[in-house]
């Protein structure tokens, strides 16, 4: 980055005496560069006309481009693009005034501090100007940083690191302890008056207390960052909601509409919540570093991030910006990146700033989790139980580092929620791990073309009409459970899955494909799939039209699925809130398919683990008559229907809860539970005071210090042998003892 040059002869000068001595004239006059006639020294003119038309056209559009998005962002608080749109559009602005320094005028975006001032509140100074930040996206940028501040100063610096918040920055003036006034930030120079506003804030002090340490100075200007806690914006806006208002787009945009209120009163409603991070213009205040003044900021009543460090290095600063970067979510406020100080005021002074951002201070932006894009249509998704749920059709995007184009909607109440049309431009987000979400529409780009979502009153895969279960269900469904083939494929995709079958190759691409040759009806044909039935299929027909490696495979798994337990069986049967630990219950306790069948409703809910709504699940289940069919078409293919009792094992833990936690060097995780279940003993996931015993492997961790804190005994892999074979006393005497 080479953005500072041209102020290397005047700007940094000027500026690094204008924090020293605020009222100086000379800086008074380097703060007005932007109006100032004059160019700066270097020969800017000189090589204007050298620089490609495409360039200069292209400059142009961009500058236009970055104030139309900076005055819909800072004065209207309503932007069109996200944030990370934004930074885009003036990072190719930076790199083409890199590239040609002819085209960096003085009044360029990038030569300013972004913002204006409106006219609806009083436009005040600044005692010394407010800056901005510049920007590393990357390590090696922060690198080139690090370098240049170490070059340029000769040392090896302290740096202090904080979490940039996003939120609205503030200047309080405090003179002999008071709050006299609170400005905006504004273009730097001149911000808005909002000391009304700012007074109702509970985390703003109207006088600062003092220390011996740290007695309280003449005049100071303290400059922080206004914003919402995450879930007390979440608040808010389902507030606003409720009430028929807009929500807001994003917590800094909440924290800006929510200040710059021109009734102070709505402020006063809204948590806005304060942290600082900088101090203006000061008198009778010299803290030798930023750490110490936050130290001073502190004991006056001012609050400071909990989450600011000292480093010494490259490595750790690279350490640490990847560590936040990971845990940004863990903070109770939204930090779109880490800002990295010179701690040390006198080198700060020396380092000077640029006209728009100190040099001493540098921000690591993470990648944006928000973007906009259009959403091209609304369809809706039949779930394994009939369930329809609108989604988000969009032109592929990319945030978070993936590509997105599809984003749950979860039913037609959520899409009126989110006010969103076909048509419209949608911010969505990604956060970490977790899929994308449609935020909301971008109302104000709107062109009267877009078009409110109707749900569909017929089944998109098979035509037959929509319902309701319940009156009061915000969920429809498709009926026609047993061969709609949105559901068909769900169920298939689901009984091979890892909690059922275990069938590896049949994914939801064979199921389509197995549905689509029409070589299954439902479910209960799949254990007649062979050779012939496959070869129908385009899947698992080779060109040389033999059975593919994966047709093969299909039938061995199918094979070996017979002969699985039959908690298995009985997952993969898809019975509503069936899952595997139910499944395990009912089978350790009727051991047969027929017998819970059979079994009354009262007995199926008396079992420990299946409760009243899976009971009742389960019986309804059995009533259907297809259902009943493919359990039989299942039998006659020779599916196991129920678990071998062997005579020969004893049954001597029935009903104790056993927890087998690390890995045992002998047993398995599977094997050790199967031999648990065999002898009639539920093989638990958590440790609690009804635990019998909790046997241990290597590296246990919290299930045995909660069986040590709940004197349950321990055993080891030996002492659970004692336990299999010879039962529950023999073993209590192999309990180990706990250290300490
Ligand atoms: N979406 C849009 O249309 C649009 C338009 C304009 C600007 N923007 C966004 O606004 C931002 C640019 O605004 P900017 O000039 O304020 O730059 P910036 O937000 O990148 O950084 C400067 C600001 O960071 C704040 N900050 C937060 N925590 C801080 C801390 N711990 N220490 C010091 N400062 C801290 C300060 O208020 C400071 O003014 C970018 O994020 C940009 O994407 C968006
Ligand atoms: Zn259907």
């Amino acid at each position: 980055m080479t953005r500072e040059r041209t102020h290397e002869h005047a700007a940094p000068d000027a500026a690094a005496s204008r924090e020293a001595r605020p009222s100086d004239p000379r800086a008074e006059e380097a703060g007005i560069e932007k109006s100032g006639a004059e160019p700066a020294p270097d020969a800017r003119a000189e090589g204007l006309e050298d620089v490609p038309r495409e360039s200069r056209q292209r400059h142009e559009e961009l500058v236009e481009q970055v104030r139309f998005h900076q005055f819909r962002y800072y004065v209207l608080d309503a932007p069109v693009i996200t944030d990370g749109e934004f930074d885009e559009l003036f990072v190719e602005l930076q790199r083409l005034e890199d590239e040609h320094p002819a085209l960096r005028a003085p009044d360029s975006p990038t030569q300013e501090v972004g913002g204006t001032f409106s006219t609806e509140f009083t436009a005040v100074d600044h005692l010394e100007r407010m800056l901005s930040l510049d920007n590393a996206f990357d390590v090696s940028e922060l690198t080139t940083w690090v370098n240049r501040v170490e070059r340029e100063t000769g040392s090896h610096p302290a740096f202090l690191c904080e979490p940039k918040i996003d939120g609205l920055a503030v200047n309080l003036l405090y003179r002999n302890g008071r709050l006299e006034r609170a400005l905006t930030r504004g273009d730097g120079r001149t911000g808005e008056d909002v000391t009304l506003n700012v007074r109702t804030m509970r985390d703003v002090p109207d006088r600062l207390t003092g220390s011996p340490e740290y007695p309280v100075p003449e005049l100071v200007e303290i400059r922080g960052e206004v914003y919402f806690r995450l879930d007390e914006f979440a608040e808010l806006n389902a507030s606003l909601v409720d009430a028929g208002k807009t929500a807001f787009a994003n917590p800094r945009n909440g924290a800006a509409g929510s200040l710059r209120q021109k009734d102070p009163r709505i402020s006063k409603q809204r948590p806005l919540r304060l942290i600082c991070h900088g101090l203006g213009r000061r008198d009778g205040f010299e803290p030798p570093t930023q750490s110490a003044a936050y130290e001073a900021l502190r004991t006056w009543g001012l609050p400071v991030s909990p989450h600011t460090v000292v480093l010494s290095s490259l490595e750790q600063l690279t350490e640490h910006v990847r560590y936040w970067g990971e845990h940004r979510h863990e903070a109770d406020h939204e930090i779109d990146g880490i800002v990295i100080k010179i701690d040390d005021v006198a080198l700060q002074r020396r380092l000077g700033t640029t006209s728009r951002a100190p040099r001493w201070s540098i921000a690591y932006k993470y990648p944006p989790e928000q973007a906009t894009t259009e959403l091209v249509d609304i369809r809706v998704n039949v779930g394994r139980t009939g369930r329809v749920t609108p989604f988000a059709e969009m032109n592929p995007v990319k945030v978070a580092g993936s590509t997105v184009s599809l984003a749950t909607l979860h039913n037609a109440d959520e899409v009126r929620r989110k006010g969103v049309l076909v048509g419209d431009r949608v911010v969505i987000r990604k956060a970490g791990d977790v899929i994308p979400e449609v935020l909301g529409p971008v109302v104000d780009a709107r062109d009267g073309d877009e078009y409110p979502f109707v749900m569909p009153e017929t089944c998109p895969e098979c035509g037959w009409t929509l319902y309701r279960q319940k009156e009061t269900d915000v969920d429809i469904r498709c009926p026609n459970a047993r061969s709609c083939p949105a559901q068909l494929r769900e169920r298939l995709f689901h009984l091979a899955g890892r909690g059922a079958f275990d069938i590896d190759v049949l994914g939801y691409e064979s199921a389509a494909a197995l549905l689509e040759a029409g070589v299954v009806v439902d479910e209960g044909d799949v254990f007649l799939l062979d050779e012939d039935k496959l070869l129908r299929t385009e899947q698992f027909r080779a060109k040389d039209g033999s059975l593919t490696a994966n047709g093969t495979k299909l039938l061995t798994g199918l094979e070996n699925a017979k002969q699985q337990p039959l908690w298995r069986v009985l997952v993969a049967l898809s019975i509503r809130f069936v899952g595997p630990t139910a499944a395990q219950a009912l089978a350790r306790e009727f051991g047969s398919l027929d017998a819970i069948e059979a079994a009354a409703e009262e007995d199926l809910a008396a079992v420990d683990g299946v409760g009243e709504t899976i009971a009742g699940a389960v019986r309804e289940w059995f009533t259907v008559d297809w259902h009943r069919e493919v359990v039989d078409k299942w039998r006659a293919a020779g599916v196991r229907m129920a678990d071998e009792r062997d005579t020969a094992v004893p049954r001597n833990l029935e009903g104790l809860s056993i927890v087998v936690t690390g890995s045992l060097p002998t047993y398995s995780r599977d094997e050790s539970k199967e031999w648990i279940m065999n002898r009639g003993g539920r093989a638990a996931g958590s440790v609690s005071k009804k635990t019998a015993f909790v046997v241990v492997g290597d590296a246990p961790g919290s299930k045995y210090d909660k069986a040590v804190q709940l004197g349950v005994p321990v055993l080891d892999e030996e002492g659970f042998r004692v336990l299999l074979e010879q039962g529950p006393e023999a073993a209590a005497g192999m309990a180990l003892q706990p250290e300490g």
